[in-house]
């Protein structure tokens, strides 16, 4: 049995995946972190501050994260400490904190890291890639994104992906996120966020031409694509090489 512990537990990814884990043959959940103890699926959830002596205690294989940026980095430093084998769901990094996490893992841990473990999504990041390499010159491109009210990173991590795709594909452009006032249209990609009620993820790529839009467009109705996407990467991540994956490793895309 893969043994697992879950940081954020309480959350609303937290929750989704710690169900699953439980319910899952292969897996066992041996407890989960948050800011404040408690349970969840039968399992202690201890306080943030314990986290060293719970994974000394426990031993998991694999630790799985979606808790807060500023939060995530001193998780995967002290997973990596262990020898425990990361998924890291979180977003919102700066480049600063990117560099602190390649510096825990590499040589240390094999880490899944993706801003997105929908197969849904990680499929759609394919789509884009060939349509911004295949497209000719000339098509504006445009970036939405729709989250909950009670998401705080913007632009999403799926849409900072995204950029990252166009930008080696159509090569590094200035990204404007909104636009007010006058001003005319450069070769910018303009970038667009929408916070809002339960809206659990939607993402939308335009390249606008002459006479025609080609859009490309992914919607989650629920967490639970992402929740089993983090799942399916716990039980692939053990026994592999440290080094930093992708969910494109794990589906077997690239
Ligand atoms: N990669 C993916 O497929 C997805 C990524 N996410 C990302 O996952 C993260 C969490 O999202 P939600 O679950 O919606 O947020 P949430 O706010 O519902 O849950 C985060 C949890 O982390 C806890 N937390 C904060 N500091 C902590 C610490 N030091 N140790 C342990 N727990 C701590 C909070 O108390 C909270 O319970 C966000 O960064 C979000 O963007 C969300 C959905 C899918
Ligand atoms: O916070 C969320 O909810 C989500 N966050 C991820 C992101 O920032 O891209 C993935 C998904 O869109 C849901």
């Amino acid at each position: 049995m893969i043994k697992v512990v879950v940081c954020g537990a309480l959350g609303r990814m937290g929750t989704a995946i710690g169900r699953l884990v439980s319910e899952s043959p292969d897996l066992e959940l041996v407890g989960g972190v948050d800011v404040k103890a408690g349970s969840f699926y039968g399992v202690p959830v201890v306080e943030a501050a314990r986290l060293d002596a719970f994974l000394e205690e426990t031993k998991p294989d694999v630790l799985i994260d979606f808790t807060i940026a500023n939060a995530s980095v001193g998780n995967i430093k002290a997973a990596a400490a262990h020898g425990v084998a990361l998924i890291v769901g979180t977003t919102g990094f700066s480049p600063e904190q990117r560099e602190e996490i390649r510096l825990a893992v590499e040589g240390h841990v094999p880490a899944v890291i993706s801003s997105n473990y929908s197969v849904g999504v990680n499929i759609f990041w394919t789509l884009i890639r060939e349509a911004a390499r295949r497209l000719p010159e000339g098509y504006d491109i445009e970036v939405t994104e729709a989250h909950h009210r009670y998401k705080k990173d913007a632009p999403s991590g799926t849409a900072k992906t995204i950029l990252e795709i166009l930008d080696e594909e159509v090569g590094p452009r200035t990204h404007l996120h909104g636009r007010e006032g006058m001003m005319e249209r450069g070769d910018e990609i303009g970038v667009h966020v929408i916070r809002g009620g339960d809206i659990v993820g939607d993402h939308t790529v335009l390249f606008a031409g002459n006479y025609e839009v080609l859009e490309l467009s992914h919607r989650a109705y629920d967490r639970g694509v992402f929740a089993s996407g983090a799942v399916r990467a716990a039980a692939w991540v053990i026994g592999r090489k440290p080094g930093i994956y992708g969910m494109a490793d794990v589906l077997n895309l690239s």
